[in-house]
């Protein structure tokens, strides 16, 4: 394909996101319709697509519409490109400019120009303070893809050396001992048998940074209570010898996990309701929990512009609830550790204050908090001693 039969199916994909299709939903089935597209194609339309839709309070008014054309030709406006340049007509590329079109101008006001909601900017600026505009910035590009190599299975060096023959290039990742950030040819990771082995996970830096501030000890007996496809499970298995078990309140999301658990050659104990009640309590329980996801905008950029203030009121009801599961589930003398990959104090420090104020014994250890601009996703970690 042309680069402006490129931009042509981004913009088609757009427009069904703009009508409400998840982002995911619209690549494949513009892939599945397209079997002309290469390897190459679709992740450059993909590129494309999130691009867009990260900055889109931004490319729609420089592109004079929220339309899939208006963002498109936005993004090129954003890139001092003149849109004229693909917007031809010719073969397979989008309609020449017209009248139409408008003419686009610069967002306007500051959160506009950040690509932050409007509701959400005042509460952001005051949880991130003077790293505010730097972080909603950071936002507004693509993520690096970071493996975590298993250290069961491999070391870093070795890993980095394997993928350099496979011609993936990674280099030591500062937020984390076992990750590796990679450049030229990551897209092709999912193909490697670094990856079908169990050697290597994709897992975000700051999340292992999570996994690596946890005060985890051979012998202990660990929950994972908000386990999900279980990336911070095997994070901690790799770390020590446990006693690990994982329950989500949505079982299906672990159902890859025995699998993943296999390929990484460790053992994890999957809970239901009724065995996880049987189960007692644990020297340490992790809640990852349920959240805005604010700290990982980059990756999933369309949960910016869906979030409404109904959603977060929800969400912190949730991470009070699961919470205050998660301290009775926790031996005395054992560890209460809290996680979210949000950017926001209402979802992160304002909760376990609440916690400590309804459930005395609770004593803070230490609070972490990770952003964007620190080369991984946002997150916030506390891990607090039960008395
Ligand atoms: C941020 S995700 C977990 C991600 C996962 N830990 C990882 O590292 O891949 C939060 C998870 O919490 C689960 N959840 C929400 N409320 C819960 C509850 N009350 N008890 C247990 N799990 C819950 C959700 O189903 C979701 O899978």
């Amino acid at each position: 394909m042309t680069p402006a039969a490129r931009v042509a199916a981004a913009i088609e994909v757009l427009d069904e996101i703009l009508a409400g299709a998840p982002a995911e939903k619209a690549l494949t089935g513009w892939a599945r319709r397209s079997r002309f597209a290469g390897s190459g194609d679709r992740a450059a339309i993909r590129d494309h697509v999130f691009d867009a839709i990260r900055c889109r309070r931004s490319f729609a008014a420089l592109g004079g519409a929220e339309t899939g054309r208006g963002l498109m030709i936005g993004a090129m406006r954003a890139a001092d490109t003149d849109p004229a340049a693909l917007f031809t007509g010719e073969g397979h590329a989008p309609a020449p400019l017209s009248a139409a079109d408008g003419q686009g101008a610069p967002p306007e006001g500051r959160f506009a120009a950040l690509d932050c909601p409007d509701w959400l900017g005042p509460e952001l600026e005051a949880s991130l303070a003077p790293d505010f505009e730097p972080v909603m910035q950071a936002l507004r590009l693509r993520a690096p893809v970071t493996l975590r190599v298993n250290a069961r299975k491999a070391d870093v060096e070795e890993v980095r050396r394997a993928l350099t023959d496979e011609g993936i290039e990674a280099k030591p990742h500062p937020l984390a001992s076992m990750a590796l950030t990679l450049g030229a040819g990551a897209r092709r990771i999912g193909n490697s048998p670094l990856y079908h082995e169990g050697l290597v996970e994709i897992q975000d830096a700051a999340s292992q940074a999570v996994v690596e501030a946890l005060p985890l000890r051979d012998g202990q007996r660990v929950l994972d209570l908000c386990a999900g496809g279980g990336g911070k499970t095997l994070a901690m298995a790799a770390r020590a010898e446990l006693d690990l078990h994982a329950f989500d309140i949505a079982p299906r999301r672990m159902k890859d996990l025995p699998a993943r658990a296999d390929r990484a050659s460790v053992r994890v104990t999957l809970h239901d309701h009724d065995s996880l009640d049987r189960a007692g309590t644990f020297d340490l329980v992790l809640v990852d929990a349920p959240c805005s996801g604010s700290g990982s905008w980059r990756r999933t950029p369309q949960a910016k512009w869906d979030l409404t203030p109904e959603r977060l009121d929800e969400l912190t009801a949730m991470q009070d609830t699961v919470l205050s599961e998660a301290t009775a589930r926790t031996a005395q003398g054992g560890v209460l550790a809290y996680a979210t990959c949000s950017l926001l104090s209402r979802e992160n420090d304002a909760r376990v204050a609440a916690l400590r104020a309804s459930e005395p014994g609770l004593d803070l250890q230490f609070e972490r908090r990770w952003t964007p601009r620190d080369g991984g996703d946002g997150f916030y970690l506390a891990v607090m001693d039960r008395n």
